[in-house]
């Protein structure tokens, strides 16, 4: 056994505070999903589902700000996308990007469950409340929200409200959150590789469709051995790599070609922002008219595009000496709300002209 003594020069080296962290239990007690809610959540899981199966010949639009640092401007633009959301409702299935968690490629603010206060304080537990909240009061509103799960912990803390979410880039090669997507109640989008590997994400979704057993916390916060049952509903997600996009009818067909030989359901969502991009929001409509172009010659393997999408364009830098401007995104570059509203229009009408070549669905 490791003495008092020697856990003081062994233990913890790297450490230098330990704060103690709220239970799931706790938060959820606090901040109910009340039965509407929990209704409206289960009923958005399945309408992505049928969408993703092609049960649905809607296209699944995930869209909403690169990242949350301002609950109210976010908010904010919850209710204007509602307003849209029920605008082409008969063509597209809206589910809000609400995104907590940031993974950096180096440094940098890593999103509002980690750092609220913008500052480096890490208040965690005002993070997660302030997250739980938010996404309560966009299920209110009626919209159906999508998540990038990065933390593994974090999921017993929000993920009883979200109805798609996202294993990134930098994480899908990663044992540890393809084991997290396997047990996870939502469909999962598993995106691209940064340097452009799709079959890491192929791995990923064939890893994630599977039973997995490993450690992690139970919802009343106690760790757990957990016993997955396996994602049937993984997913790629094209967001471009290695200095290239991979959103074009080319580059589709190749990474549909992958999920037949893996012997995966033929369905991809696109990422029309980061590498699809370059990282410059005036390419995003460009990404999604290209899309749209697919889907009215009546390409079916593209099941839903995603878009990063805030009240004002572009971004800005977080500058501890200067006011943010209000709705304004402070990680990537995200089209702003009139384009937003164009967008969706465009995707919308390229739709129906994909279901006019199809017959219809039984
Ligand atoms: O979506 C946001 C960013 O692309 C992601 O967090 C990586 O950002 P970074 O390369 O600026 O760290
Ligand atoms: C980090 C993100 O994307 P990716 O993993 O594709 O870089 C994101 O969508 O916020």
């Amino acid at each position: 056994m490791t003495t008092s003594q020697d856990a003081h020069r062994v233990i913890d080296q790297r450490i230098d505070r330990v704060v103690p962290l709220t239970t799931p239990a706790l938060l959820h007690h606090d901040l109910p999903l009340d039965t509407p809610l929990a209704e409206a959540v289960v009923a958005g899981r399945r309408a992505v589902g049928r969408v993703l199966d092609r049960d649905d010949d809607r296209l699944l639009v995930v869209v909403g700000p690169c990242s949350v640092h301002d609950p109210a401007a976010a908010l904010e633009y919850a209710g204007r996308l509602r307003e849209v959301a029920d605008r082409v409702a008969d063509d597209l299935l809206v589910v809000m990007r609400v995104y907590f968690e940031k993974p950096r490629s180096t440094v940098g603010w890593k999103g509002l469950i980690n750092d609220p206060a913008l500052d480096g304080s890490g208040d965690v537990n005002t993070g997660l409340r302030t997250a739980r909240a938010l996404l309560l009061d966009v299920l209110r509103l009626g919209l159906p929200v999508g998540c990038e799960f990065l933390d593994p912990i974090t999921p017993q803390y929000i993920a009883d409200t979200v109805a798609w979410g996202a294993i990134g880039a930098r994480t899908v090669e990663s044992q540890v959150h393809r084991q997290l997507a396997s047990g996870l109640s939502m469909p999962i989008g598993m995106k691209n590789r940064p340097d452009g590997s799709i079959a890491t994400a192929v791995d990923a979704i064939r890893a994630a469709g599977v039973p997995h057993v490993f450690p992690g916390i139970d919802v009343s916060g106690t760790p757990a051995i957990m016993h997955t049952r396996g994602n049937a509903d993984g997913h790629l997600v094209l967001r471009g790599g290695g200095g290239r996009p991979n959103y074009d009818a080319e580059s589709v067909a190749g990474a549909l070609d992958l999920l037949r030989a893996a012997g995966l359901p033929e369905r991809v969502v696109v990422d029309a922002s980061h590498a699809n991009s370059g990282k410059d929001h005036r390419n995003q409509p460009v990404v999604a008219a290209d899309v749209a172009a697919q889907l009215a010659a009546g390409q079916r393997g593209i099941v839903g595009i995603m878009l990063e999408s805030f009240l004002l364009p572009g971004r800005q830098d977080l500058d501890p000496t200067r006011e943010l401007e209000y709705g304004r995104s402070i990680t990537d570059a995200c089209i702003g709300w009139d384009t937003t509203g164009e967008v969706l229009d465009h995707l919308a009408q390229a739709v129906r002209a994909r279901r006019a070549t199809l017959p219809t669905l039984a």
